[in-house]
């Protein structure tokens, strides 16, 4: 690798994982070489490598391959005399783990990601049971497992537990984990290199098979093909197989039915959107891991709640957030307490407290049915209006705290019973129409991005 890839991958970068993040955590990264598939590029510290590799690593592995380099996975190593206006390294700085456990192809596994550190709550118990359960590794009863949730609510981490447990208790067995990009990715790189076989036969030699975000594979035609065909294969030969996605199988566009089919016939659970309780056992813990690797960083309860209660996304916003406290209290050698957090969290609290503003769900709905704001909000009562307006509405009154009639009023003066009709509508249609359901589902993200 040159420089020079690394350059454009990172300025790619920029565009995709946003300004913040890209500041924080790509930014300081450097490029040391590349060997053999392995990309392996400098941070400052151990723990940003570390985190990097947890929540970037493909990321940046696509980028770097979409730029002429052809990197299977990455290496970091803490580069001592680090450009960087960083104190030096404290004796807990130590090089990301030297041995990292892999899959037995040689991805690696995150040595976080495990029951251990997974904490357990109501949004997620059950999903959890039924990792645990799977990760025992006793008689194939639910095939496949089909873990789904919003981004950031712990699939990957549960998947790579049971990895790592599987691991340890069955060595012999053979584990593969995937993302859908990566299997997307090997599969576009065995066909041009004319070694599909080589491919499939090795996929249809793993023991447990895990592909996380198998939404990424819809709409790609040939890839889910090979898809199909390996589940079928390993499914027959009693093999598990767990898979991911942000949503339920049924739920998920472009994705041929058949594997819709499949993907169902096994069993389901969802993660939930973490509650408080949930956030502040998952910022205890995290701290706690922190607090390793900066043994001079003291961080208070009081911290750990608000956190709790003002960050309410994801866990991985919300892991970000301690993260950077932990960094900026240890760089600046001051206590985490509320100042410190007002101050180096601005951009994350404003994000967490943005309202959603009628005008702006008309907006997004109007892009999204190709409709002018005018005939959103207008007398007219053709279908192609009055269902998308009745979207809108449905949005308002869901995520917004204004009353029914400042809602009429904001759709051309229409009376609160009109829009009750319409949430009712809608509420109704959702149950018994996937795509009024998969629309409403994309413009709340939307609005919610
Ligand atoms: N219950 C939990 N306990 C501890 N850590 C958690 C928990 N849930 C999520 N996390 C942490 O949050 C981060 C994001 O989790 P993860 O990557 O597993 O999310 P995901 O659901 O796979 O997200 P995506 O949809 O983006 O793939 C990880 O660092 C993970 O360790």
């Amino acid at each position: 690798m040159t420089k020079q890839t690394w350059g454009m991958a990172q300025e790619a970068l920029a565009q995709t994982v946003g300004q913040n993040n890209y500041k924080t955590w790509i930014e300081p990264i450097g490029f040391a070489s590349f060997d053999d598939g392995v990309a392996a590029l400098t941070v400052p510290t151990a723990f940003m490598g570390n985190y990097v590799q947890s929540n970037y690593a493909d990321a940046i592995l696509y980028q770097l391959n979409m730029n002429g380099l052809q990197a299977d996975r990455l290496s970091f190593q803490v580069s001592r005399g680090a450009p960087r206006a960083t104190p030096a390294p404290t004796p807990t700085d130590r090089p990301v783990a030297a041995a990292p456990k892999m899959d037995m192809q040689g991805n690696p596994l995150n040595s976080q990601f495990t029951f251990d550190t997974f904490v357990v709550g109501k949004p997620n118990e059950l999903a959890h049971a039924a990792a645990r359960r799977v990760a025992e590794g006793g008689d194939v009863t639910f095939n496949p497992l089909f873990l789904y949730g919003g981004v950031g609510l712990g699939k990957t981490h549960l998947m790579h537990a049971i990895a790592h447990e599987l691991q340890a208790r069955q060595p012999e067995k053979r584990v593969l984990y995937l993302s859908a990009d990566q299997f997307m990715y090997r599969f576009i790189q065995a066909i041009r290199s004319r070694k599909t076989m080589d491919f499939k036969a090795m996929l249809h030699s793993v023991d447990i098979l895990m592909i996380d975000d198998v939404q990424f594979i819809a709409g790609k035609d040939s890839t889910q093909e090979e898809f199909f065909h390996t589940f079928n294969a390993l499914i027959s030969a009693n093999k598990q197989i767990i898979i991911s996605a942000d949503r339920a199988p049924g739920e998920i566009k472009d994705l041929e039915e058949r594997i819709k089919s499949r993907l169902q016939s096994g069993l389901i659970v969802d993660l939930h959107p973490t509650n408080f309780e949930l956030r502040l056992g998952i910022l205890q813990s995290k701290a706690e891991m922190y607090g390793a690797s900066y043994p001079d960083v003291k961080i208070n309860d009081d911290v750990l709640e608000f956190l709790a209660h003002r960050i309410s996304k994801n866990v991985r916003v919300l892991e970000g957030a301690l993260t950077r406290l932990f960094a900026f209290a240890h760089l600046v050698g001051r206590p985490v307490d509320l100042e410190l957090v007002q101050e180096c969290l601005t951009d994350t609290l404003r994000e967490s407290d943005r309202k959603v503003s009628i005008e702006e769900i008309q907006r997004v709905v109007c892009d999204h049915y190709n409709l002018r704001q005018s005939d959103l909000v207008g007398p007219k009562r053709l279908r192609a209006f009055a269902r998308p307006r009745q979207v809108a509405m449905f949005l308002a009154k869901t995520m917004t705290q204004r009353s029914l009639p400042e809602i009429g009023r904001k759709f051309g003066g229409r009376d609160h019973t009109t829009v009750m009709h319409g949430v009712k509508k809608i509420t109704e249609l959702c149950q018994i129409d996937s795509h009024i359901a998969d629309d409403l589902e994309m413009l709340r993200r939307t609005l919610e991005a």
